[in-house]
């Protein structure tokens, strides 16, 4: 095995050894465009200028997509913007029209009742509630209610993939949902979202009982590598727009604890708009493709010789004091902007309900995310029900699996020991309420996973096409575990959430594949084999690789021709029977 792991170190770039590097070493459809002309006749009033504007709205960012499907209509078609103006001032200028449409939002405890008395604007900086709870944002639904379920689906659907500023963004597409009353100008976008829904084919036919319906939500193919990048718009938005005019409000800089992803986005977001980011990451435990993304967008960086759960009392206790922002999800504006990622599930799918959602979770803002995202298209009535939920924790680090181990008697953190998936190394989650409020609320589940079910689980689901990050493997061993015993059935549609790109943690690949990994017997592991450059070396490798695999049917495998002369050609030219 010495000679596999060598064979990796010289296939790799030094730069790229160490997995986690302490800092101090580290210094080197368009569909459904026609419906929107045909308003719910029970809901419209012609009279009503609220309805009448954000008609108008609508009409204006689909208009270019209603005149392409509709192909002859000619009169639809958008004049291009004057070629002084850019995608934003042409959204100010349009958005004189339109406004927020009476539409809004505020904080409120978490779990409030409707009457609540205690509500806060988004512009205060709040992250408590009076009682030292969770904070929520309240949407006014009324409003939206106004609109039919079939306004909202076509809407979003009329917005996927443009560039019309903002709602090119996964996130802004959705913006009525999201920050309804954020000017156009203020928001800080990198077009995130609108990410692949990947239909897990092979994965699901040949290694999970023939499942046809399993999907991933990769929502790690994104900007900074992770689904954080959904939820940092929304805030590094709502800060710029309180440090600009007319709010004007002091503040200093954006900061955040994290375990790598967080911070990645979060210097990524204040990059863009001329914020100063502060992150504070525990030493040695991030990978350097993490550590990399904040120094290399100019962020300040803090390697803190404690674990997630210290650098967060750190934060808490420093935002208390100096006008830094917080930006971790115990801030509940970044669980609008992750919501989104439900929302495009459910387009994704035409507007039908998936039968499962498995997330992987560490400070458990994401999973509530998902469950807020789903519950307000219910509610809304873009769908008529809920997925059930599944939230998928490393065993290493799992205070809400032994909490509903417990039947979710007395919650006790844990200390968080060190695992792959270490950007949910956590032991003491911000948001354990969200948590078991989403998953009480949709007959939810949760699962754990070893660190050989999680790298083996991602180790398999690299070799059937895709390229998984750690956490995404612990949902995926969530998934066999659920499948293996008779909880998510064959035909059940379900989606497995990948929550950071494979290419942030490959050290921890090359350490299953190099098999170096202790007490592990990497079942999946696919070491490069070190050859002589002759001919004669290279064909005897392949020979010995591929035996048994010479002159089969490529469809069938069984053996054609049935010829005593196997050769390398029966490869190169497949033969079919
Ligand atoms: C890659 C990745 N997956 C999953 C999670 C878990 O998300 P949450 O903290 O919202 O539970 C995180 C961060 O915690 C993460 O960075
Ligand atoms: N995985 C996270 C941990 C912090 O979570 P947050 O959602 O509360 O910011 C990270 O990447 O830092």
């Amino acid at each position: 095995m010495a000679s596999a792991v060598s064979s990796f170190l010289s296939l790799s770039s030094s730069s790229d050894r160490l997995d986690r590097v302490p800092f101090r070493e580290s210094n080197h459809n368009n569909r459904g465009i026609a419906k929107l002309s045909s308003p719910c006749p029970h809901l419209w009033n012609p009279t009503d200028s609220l309805l009448l504007r954000h008609r108008r709205a609508a009409r204006i960012c689909c208009s270019s997509t209603a005149a392409s499907s509709s192909g002859s209509n000619h009169q639809q078609l958008k004049t291009r913007r004057p070629a002084e103006e850019n995608i934003r001032e042409e959204a100010c200028r349009r958005d004189e029209a339109t406004g927020s449409c009476g539409f809004s939002a505020c904080y409120v405890p978490f779990n409030a009742p409707a009457d609540t008395a205690e509500t806060y604007s988004l512009d205060d900086v709040v992250y408590r509630s009076r009682s030292g709870g969770l904070l929520d944002v309240r949407h006014g639904m009324t409003a939206l209610k106004r609109f039919p379920g079939s306004y909202w689906r076509d809407l979003f659907d009329s917005r996927v993939g443009r560039t019309t500023w903002p709602y090119g963004s996964g996130v802004w597409s959705k913006k009525e949902f999201v920050l309804p009353e954020i000017d156009p100008d203020h928001i800080v976008s990198l077009f995130e979202g609108n990410s692949n829904l990947f239909w897990a084919e092979r994965l699901g036919r040949d290694h999970l009982g023939g499942m046809p319906d399993l999907w991933v939500k990769h929502c790690g193919i994104s900007h900074t590598g992770s689904f954080k990048d959904l939820g940092m718009t929304v805030l590094v938005s709502q800060v710029n727009r309180l440090c600009r005019a007319p709010l004007n409000r002091p503040i200093a800089g954006v900061g955040c604890a994290s375990t790598g992803d967080t911070s990645a986005a979060l210097s990524a977001y204040c990059a863009a708009a001329g914020i100063p980011a502060i992150v504070f990451l525990p030493t040695d435990r991030i990978s350097l493709a993490q550590l990399v993304q904040p120094i290399a967008n100019g962020a300040t960086v803090l390697s803190i010789d404690t674990d997630f759960d210290g650098c967060m009392r750190l934060i808490r206790e420093v935002t208390a004091e100096l006008p830094i922002y917080l930006a971790n999800s115990l801030n509940s504006l970044r669980l609008e902007g992750q919501k989104t990622a439900a929302i495009e599930i459910l387009q994704q799918f035409d507007w039908e309900v998936p039968d499962w959602v498995i997330v992987p979770g560490g400070n458990l803002g994401n999973i509530y995310a998902f469950y807020k995202g789903f519950e307000m298209c219910r509610e809304l009535e873009l769908v008529d029900r809920m997925p059930r939920l599944v939230c998928a924790q490393a065993a290493n680090a799992n205070p809400l699996y032994l909490h509903y181990k417990s039947g979710w008697a007395d919650f006790k953190p844990v200390i968080a020991a060190d695992t792959f998936a270490s950007a949910i190394q956590i032991g003491d989650p911000v948001s354990i309420d969200r948590a078991i409020f989403a998953l009480k609320a949709t007959d939810g589940i949760v699962e754990e996973a070893t660190e050989e079910e999680l790298m083996d689980a991602m180790s398999l689901a690299d070799r059937t096409g895709m390229f998984a990050c750690p956490h995404t493997g612990v949902a995926l061993a969530a998934l066999f575990k659920l499948r293996e015993r008779g909880v998510i059935g064959t035909n059940d549609r379900t989606i497995v959430v990948s929550t950071a790109h494979g290419l942030k943690f490959t050290q921890s690949k090359v350490a299953y594949h190099s098999n170096e990994i202790a007490n592990m017997a990497c079942r999946y592991a696919n070491p490069p084999v070190s050859v002589k450059a002759s001919f004669g070396a290279v064909m005897d490798v392949l020979k010995k690789k591929l035996d048994g695999k010479l002159g089969l049917c490529v469809s069938c495998e069984t053996a054609y021709p049935p010829c005593a002369k196997t050769s390398f050609s029966a490869i190169f030219a497949p033969t079919t029977c």
